[in-house]
């Protein structure tokens, strides 16, 4: 599904260069479930952008779903991106005067979905995460794991291949985080490849993989069942 090969970026800033990517290897299989963990600056969003295609490498290849993403014009690459990604932020990124159905709703309405239909979608997308008694309510009156339901729907309801999620539960508390880890957990279960950047140890532990970077390589790639394991030898 993702495949990359000695993928490299650098920032420039001023009259110096940062090299923040150093020759990333890796892939992703369809369906599975994966966190990308290090410390901070060591590249994690920088991947993600990039993997998001909301940045290109200055080397190296990316390939999603077999398409070779490099080049591509603008308008071709926001349709490929809407077409296969969804995304989950840590901030949600909810419009605040528009209801969780119409959150739900609007990339449906970029999409050109007649207004019958994506409402329909929307609603069941709501239903899914739990939220089907919430659609009429703004986002200010929903907690924040609503609210993180409520942009898990939004990213479901273009029917993305991929979710990218950076730092999905970045700014909930355990129980809820494990609340929405469990149905991160669902929805990858149902075939979807899922990839979240993420800090803390045990959300990475609910994922089926474990990807560690640091200084902007990977360290560590390892099944989370061997990890595991690993605490029995
Ligand atoms: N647009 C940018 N311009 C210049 N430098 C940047 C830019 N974006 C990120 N950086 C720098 O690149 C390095 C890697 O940043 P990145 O956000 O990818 O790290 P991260 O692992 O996601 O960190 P965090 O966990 O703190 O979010 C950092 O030193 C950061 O300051």
């Amino acid at each position: 599904m993702i495949e990359i090969k000695d993928l490299h970026k650098s920032y420039k800033t001023g009259g110096s260069s940062l090299h923040v990517l150093k020759g990333i290897n890796f892939s992703v299989a369809e369906g599975e479930l994966v966190s990308i963990m290090g410390s901070s600056g060591s590249g994690k969003s920088t991947l993600l952008n990039i993997l998001g295609m909301l940045d290109e490498a200055d080397e190296g290849t990316y390939t999603l779903d077999g398409v070779p993403i490099k080049n591509l014009n603008e308008t071709v690459a926001a349709r490929y991106r809407n077409k296969f990604l969804g995304f989950i932020f840590q901030s949600f990124n909810l419009i605040s005067y528009k209801s969780a159905l119409d959150n739900v709703a609007l990339p449906l309405y970029y999409q050109g979905v007649k207004r019958k239909e994506r409402m329909e979608s929307a609603m069941n997308y709501l239903e899914k995460v739990g939220l089907k008694d919430w659609s009429s309510h703004l986002p200010n009156e929903l907690s924040g794991g609503q609210k993180q339901r409520v942009a898990i729907a939004r990213a479901l309801a273009s029917d993305p291949k991929v979710l990218l999620a950076d730092e999905p539960t970045g700014a909930l508390d355990s129980k809820t985080s494990y609340e929405v880890m469990d149905l991160i957990q669902e929805i990858n279960e149902e075939g979807r490849t899922i990839l979240i950047v993420t800090h803390e140890h045990d959300i990475a532990q609910m994922t089926k993989r474990i990807v560690n970077l640091k200084d902007g390589v990977i360290i560590d790639d390892t099944l989370v069942d061997q990890v595991k394991a690993q605490q029995y030898v």
